[in-house]
This record gives structure tokens, sequence and C-alpha cells, in this order.
């Protein structure tokens, strides 16, 4: 039985890896794919929204010479090539998919609105909305926040390589201890880092509830649709 409507699914660009160094694991993304599958088959409508850690980060570019601001257009460009290859492996699982586009490019993908976002998950397509808020000195996290928001999502979800929000990285720190909820003033007020904190703020400040969960994991995915309380919950 699902007990959301409507979602917001942010869906990690490094995860895509998978084994790889780089690029898109085809393995991984099918997977992906097939998750998708199932809860749109449950009647939720579903947006997306994909990093572009696996391809491109502004931030790193920086670092390696190039200018802020076209790294980070770098990076949205990443979330798109991202947003095409999960729209072409939802398509090829028997699902409808429609890439929106923060920045205007077609015919890759439609300008996003919020209506033409709502209106496509109402007639049964799963809609990814890429190229992040369109903005630089942004993230996909941002850009996840303020589309599951348009949207009037009931849920944010981070699907990522972890199992939930952790006392510290628990990528770095053995020792950190999961939580199975928290606040957003208790992520902030620790600079918890699974999510930027501009993201965070955005979720608190208009009540979108975020659930992080392993979404590398076959399954997970239904589960948390199905009420599993498998990851950690972030609420006011
Ligand atoms: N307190 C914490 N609890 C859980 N994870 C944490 C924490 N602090 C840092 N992390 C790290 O945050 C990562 C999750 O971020 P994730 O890779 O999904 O997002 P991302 O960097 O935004 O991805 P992308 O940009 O590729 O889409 C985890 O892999 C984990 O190592
Ligand atoms: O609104 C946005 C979203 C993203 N960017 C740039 O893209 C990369 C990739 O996104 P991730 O969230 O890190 O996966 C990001 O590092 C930024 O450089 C952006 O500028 N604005």
């Amino acid at each position: 039985m699902a007990t959301y409507k409507r979602i917001l699914l942010k869906l990690s660009g490094e995860s895509l890896m998978g084994e790889k160094q780089y690029g898109i694991d085809e393995k991984r993304l099918a997977e992906y794919a097939a998750q998708i599958k199932e809860i749109h088959e449950m009647g939720i409508q579903t947006g997306i929204v994909i990093g572009g850690g696996n391809i491109f980060r502004g931030l790193s570019g920086a670092n390696k010479g190039f200018d802020r601001v076209k790294g980070d257009q770098m990076g949205m460009l990443a979330t798109v090539i991202n947003s095409l290859a999960l729209s072409s492996a939802l398509v090829a699982a028997g699902v409808k998919a429609r890439v929106l586009t923060a920045v205007r490019m077609e015919p890759i993908g439609e300008f996003y609105n919020k209506w033409k976002a709502i209106e496509c998950m109402e007639a049964g397509e799963v809609v990814i909305m890429s190229a992040g808020t369109g903005n630089p000195f942004f993230t996909t996290d941002t850009g996840s926040s303020l589309r599951g928001i348009e949207i009037e999502a009931d849920v944010m979800l981070k699907g990522t390589r972890v199992d939930g929000i952790y006392t510290a990285d628990p990528e770095k720190d053995p020792t950190a201890t999961k939580f199975h909820d928290i606040t957003y003033d208790e992520v902030l007020k620790r600079g918890l880092k699974v999510m930027d904190l501009t993201a965070t703020c955005m979720c608190k400040e208009n009540n979108l509830p975020i659930i992080v969960f392993d979404m590398d994991t076959v399954g997970n995915l239904k589960k948390v649709m199905q009420g599993e309380e498998i990851g950690t919950l972030v609420h006011n």
C-alpha cells in the first residue's frame, strides 16, 4: 500500500558509476530504472533529480583551473547527460519518461516549469528535472529541495550509497552511529554533510520531509514507499 501520492527522488550521480571510476555503469542504471518502475506501477507520481558527480563538479573544476561559473555550468550539463541516460533506461524498461531542463536546450529537453512537470506526472510519466537549479554555486541537493517544494511532493527521498544519516560520515568514521530520525535543526546544528545545508534549510522552511536511504540495494526504493523504516527520516 503506497503511503505517498507524489515524491521527489534525488539520485546520486556518483552512485551511477557503480564499480567504474567515471561515467555511467549500465548495470546500475538498469537497476535504478527497474526500482523506479516498481514504484511507478504502485501509482506513485515520481519526479527525479539526478546529480552529476560521476562526470563533473564545478568545485573540483575550479581546483583544476576552470572558472567556477563555467565549471558549474559543466556540472549542470553533466546532470543533463545522466538524466538522458536514466530516461532512456526507463523507456527501455517500459516506463514513460520525460526530461525537463532548467536551462533552455530544446530539443534535448523541454524547458522546466512547475505546471508542466505536474501535468506530466499526473498523466503517468516519470519526470526527470535536469540541470539542477539552472544557476551556478548550487548543487543538485538544492535543486531537489527546490523542485520537491515546487511540485508539492509529499516527501523528498535522497537515494544514495549510505543507508541513512550518521553522527559522522560513515565512509570515514567507522564508529559513527545511524539516526532512525532526526530534526532539520539537529542536522544543521551538528553540520551533518549527507546533504548540503542550503537544501536542508529549504526543506525545513517549507516543511518537506526528507528520507535518506541506500538506493544501491535493489528493492529498497519500494520498501521505503511501503513505509519500511530502512533509512533516516528528517522532519520538524
Ligand atoms: N553524517 C553523514 N551521514 C551519512 N552520510 C554522510 C554524512 N556525512 C557525509 N556523508 C557522505 O555523504 C554521501 C552522500 O552523498 P551523495 O554521494 O549521495 O551525494 P552527492 O555527493 O550529492 O552525490 P552526487 O553529487 O554525485 O549526486 C555519502 O556517501 C556519505 O559518505
Ligand atoms: O543548481 C545547480 C546544480 C548543480 N550545479 C553544478 O553541477 C555539479 C554537479 O551537481 P552535484 O549536485 O554536485 O552532483 C555541481 O557540483 C555544480 O558544479 C550547479 O552549478 N547548480
